[in-house]
């Protein structure tokens, strides 16, 4: 049996999941960055990673791609602890030498990578306009990270990590790149992970969403799931208390004598001088993000535990 075939099979045996993290924690100089993180990514899924500035999320990445050893417990990958032969990773300042020309980048990764798609990498830059001939130092940071996300692509990876790619790009080249993951899962079932800070671009763009906050995992789940699965409740200030008393409450609001309840699973029937309205995912990442207590570490994954 092959390197390859082995980490297949683990990734069967792993109960479909790609990647999973069992109380997976990073501590640096007596200072945790990240704890207790435990969840699990079905295949084949694009799955946003948000939180604010220092929640964690480059740590758990690197600790995913292999960077960085966790601290206390641990990341399987395809099942797997260690060898990650399968996952491109794109890093935050996207590394590329600039003397290169992005052809001598392109024939540099075909030299490194066995399974490397030339045809592929040289047909997006084509699509992209980005010259072959041009120093990789010449370019602009957009067409940087579209370089550096070729690369990652044309290793034909079945798991994709890249570390905020929309950071330094325009409106349409993150549309761009967004396509491009969208068209890679499609196409060949990779199963995306990235991290971003641009909110408004995950809707249409991932499936899963994991939320860190202060080093916690506070959500980790199917998209839908999570936005069905939320109601934000509204009536008498008076009664909240006793409301989230009976419903898990992950954040609450007070005007005046009209209270707001952000309320995970809630079980009808309510009081009637209340109203539960659907809450859209933009809101849903606000309200979670305001408040680092929010939520139960808890892992809504449909993956099931080994
Ligand atoms: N090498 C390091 N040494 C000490 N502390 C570190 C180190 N790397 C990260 N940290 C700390 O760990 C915490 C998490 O950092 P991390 O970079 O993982 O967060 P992040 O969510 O990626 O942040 P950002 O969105 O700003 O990139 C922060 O408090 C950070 O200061």
């Amino acid at each position: 049996m092959t390197a390859n075939s082995v980490a297949a099979q683990s990734a069967v045996t792993d109960g479909g999941a790609v990647l999973r993290a069992s109380g997976l924690g990073k501590r640096y100089r007596g200072v945790w960055a990240l704890r207790d993180c435990s969840l699990s990514i079905p295949a084949g899924r694009v799955v946003a990673l948000v939180g604010p500035n220092g929640a964690g999320k480059t740590t758990l990445i690197h600790m995913i791609v292999g960077l960085l050893a966790p601290t206390e417990g641990e990341v399987r990958v395809f099942g797997a602890a260690t060898g990650r032969d399968r996952v491109a990773f794109v890093a935050q300042d996207k590394p590329l030498y600039n003397g290169f020309s992005v052809a001598e980048t392109l024939r540099f990764g075909r030299t490194l990578n066995p399974g490397w798609d030339d045809a592929m990498a040289r047909r997006r830059l084509a699509d992209l306009d980005i010259p072959l001939r041009r120093k990789v130092g010449a370019l602009s940071g957009g067409q940087r990270t579209q370089v550096a996300l070729t690369i990652a692509l044309a290793k034909r990876p079945d798991l994709l990590v890249l570390d905020e790619p929309l950071a330094d790009l325009d409106p349409l080249a993150r549309h761009d790149v967004t396509r491009g993951l969208m068209a890679a899962v499609a196409e060949h079932g990779t199963t995306v992970l990235f991290s971003s800070h641009v909110v408004s671009d995950l809707e249409g763009t991932c499936d899963w969403l994991v939320m860190l906050n202060r080093g916690r995992v506070q959500v980790s789940g199917d998209l839908d799931d999570l936005v069905a699965s939320h109601r934000l409740l509204t009536g008498p200030a008076e009664a909240a208390d006793e409301i989230a008393a009976r419903l898990p409450v992950v954040a609450r609001t007070m005007s005046g004598r009209q209270a707001s309840l952000l309320v995970r699973d809630p079980a009808p029937p309510i009081d009637p001088r209340w109203s539960s309205h659907a809450i859209g995912l933009n809101d849903l990442i606000v309200t979670y993000l305001r408040d680092p207590r929010a939520g139960a570490p808890r892992d809504l994954s449909a993956v099931p535990a080994e």
